[in-house]
């Protein structure tokens, strides 16, 4: 099946252990309402089989397995999720300029049909002193910023970021570079581990490009009302 390019920018986050309620989730899903992630859950559960299941129904999908490795194994695994035929795959910006280079470059032979290619800068469940324990000196938008500017000189398409810092980031950076955030919650949700966070019409007004929400959505008594929701509070 070809895959549906929706007018939402909601990624829904599948963070699920049990393949039942996801399938009961995505059931009720249609392409063009959103886009799907899988991260490391889903994936180590169930595989690529997962990601082709999804695509199989017409989704695009953002594979987040952050990769965070040296160069070579960094840049291989980036090609792996090409050969997957996803949207988007991520790298943690802070595995350095060299790691993300490679990873751009593996992606040279893909072409047109290369997944985005975006690194995440600091956690969404990050603040400020939670940096200076790993032995980051910079407050949190600060280094977002830093390693954003990284990111871009290595020709990568954006990064992940909180809706926090996607004012900074829009002025110091081109049109096309693309700000993913989670740490969405509208208005009312529980933040559980999140802490730099903002309502889905906040982040679109602030400059963020996707919106990734999980919990707010899967958890919800009633997903699709919850997802239509947010659509409609977002003028799509
Ligand atoms: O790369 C990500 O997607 C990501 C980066 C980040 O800084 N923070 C973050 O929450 N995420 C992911 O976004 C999703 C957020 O889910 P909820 O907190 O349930 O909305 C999770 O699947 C996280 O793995």
């Amino acid at each position: 099946m070809s895959q549906t390019t929706p007018i939402s920018p909601v990624i829904i986050a599948l963070d699920f252990a049990v393949r039942a309620e996801l399938d009961a989730l995505v059931d009720q899903l249609d392409p063009s309402q959103c886009r799907l992630k899988v991260g490391k859950e889903l994936f180590t559960l169930f595989g690529p089989e997962i990601v082709k299941a999804l695509q199989q129904r017409g989704f695009e999908v953002f594979l987040d397995l952050k990769f965070h490795d040296i160069p070579n194994t960094t840049a291989a695994a980036v090609a792996a999720a090409a050969e997957l035929g996803v949207w988007m795959v991520n790298v943690h910006a802070s595995g350095g300029a060299k790691m993300m280079s490679a990873a751009k470059s593996a992606l040279l032979p893909y072409g047109k049909d290369a997944p985005l290619l975006i690194a995440v800068t600091v956690l969404t469940s990050m603040h400020s002193d939670d940096l200076v324990a790993i032995g980051v000196n910079a407050d949190a938008p600060s280094q977002v910023s830093r390693l954003a500017a990284l990111t871009a000189d290595c020709g990568l398409d954006g990064v992940v970021c909180s809706a926090q810092e996607t004012p900074i980031l829009r002025a110091q950076n081109p049109e096309e570079f693309l700000l993913v955030t989670p740490g969405i919650r509208p208005v009312g949700s529980a933040l559980g581990d999140q802490q730099r966070v903002a309502t889905p019409v906040d982040a679109m007004a602030m400059g963020s490009n996707y919106l990734v929400i999980g919990r707010p959505v899967t958890r919800s008594s009633d997903p699709l009302a919850a997802l239509k929701e947010i659509n409609q509070s977002l003028g799509c």
